[in-house]
């Protein structure tokens, strides 16, 4: 079961109906904007115009522990964008970009690309959509990340899913995920466990003190997992 840690907002509190309808309800159907004051002003104009913003959900876990998987079951039943920060980097690395190399090797070593780079793409899929609601997979990985985040987009996730999957069962997921990627032996798993205990799990648990974090238990079939998620997005 899924489960929204420390203490609830007034506007998430009182009723029975999901959080994102929730939401719709106070902010007017499909415009969403940014709720929180903290957040410096972007960079450059122009991710969300006219100070509009699109409704966000951050996907966090470790390598293996069901992102992909249920980002992909999100999408079919609630309509939402799926923009996974390891696709946009991996696209990068077949279109022979200037960055190409460096993304290539950085994901061969198990390591985090630097955060500009990954934002920036993140900030062209956002922009080159029509879609108002999006899911943002893999990302933020570090605490440096999220910061460049807020810096370029200027607006915080609404929502942060957080799948809890033991290392043991993520490492055998990788070992036997088969899609021919250069990051998926013993090796490279053992450091990207390493990198997820000392650099993700902060970002996790400070998007738990803010209230935004729904940690969901990431063992069991797919179909199961879905079930824990189906009411965070259910109307
Ligand atoms: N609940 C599950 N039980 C067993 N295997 C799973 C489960 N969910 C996903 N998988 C498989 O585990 C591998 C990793 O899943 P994936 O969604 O790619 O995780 P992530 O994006 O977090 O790395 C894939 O091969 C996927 O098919
Ligand atoms: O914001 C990100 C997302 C991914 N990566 C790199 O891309 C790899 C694969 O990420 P992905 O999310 O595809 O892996 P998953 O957790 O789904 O197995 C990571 O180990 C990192 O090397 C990164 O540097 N920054
Ligand atoms: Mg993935």
């Amino acid at each position: 079961m899924w489960r929204r840690t420390t203490w609830l907002p007034p506007l998430f509190s009182s009723s029975k109906r999901s959080l994102v309808s929730q939401i719709q309800g106070a902010y007017g159907l499909r415009i969403w904007r940014t709720m929180s004051s903290e957040i410096q002003k972007p960079e450059e104009d122009g991710t969300f115009p006219r100070g509009i913003t699109p409704f966000i959900t951050f996907v966090l876990g470790g390598p293996g522990s069901g992102k992909g998987t249920q980002c992909a079951r999100i999408v079919e039943n609630f309509g939402f964008t799926h923009l996974s920060a390891g696709d946009l980097l991996r696209q990068e690395i077949s279109s022979n970009s200037e960055n190409g190399a460096m993304i290539l090797n950085t994901i061969k070593d198990g390591k985090i690309v630097p955060s500009e780079v990954t934002v920036k793409l993140i900030q062209k899929a956002i922009e080159s959509s029509e879609s108002h609601k999006f899911l943002i997979d893999g990302f933020p990985r570090t605490e440096e990340n999220r910061l460049t985040y807020e810096r370029i987009i200027g607006a915080e996730p609404n929502i942060v899913l957080f799948f809890d999957c033991p290392p043991e069962e993520m490492v055998k997921r990788v070992l036997n995920r088969r899609q021919g990627r250069v990051d998926d032996n013993a090796n490279t798993v053992k450091e990207r466990l390493k990198i997820f205990r000392a650099l993700s799990l902060p970002v996790v648990n400070y998007y738990a003190k803010k209230g935004k974090l729904y940690k969901i238990d990431g063992t069991g079939t797919e179909d199961e997992i879905f079930e824990r998620v189906r009411p965070i997005f259910a109307a």
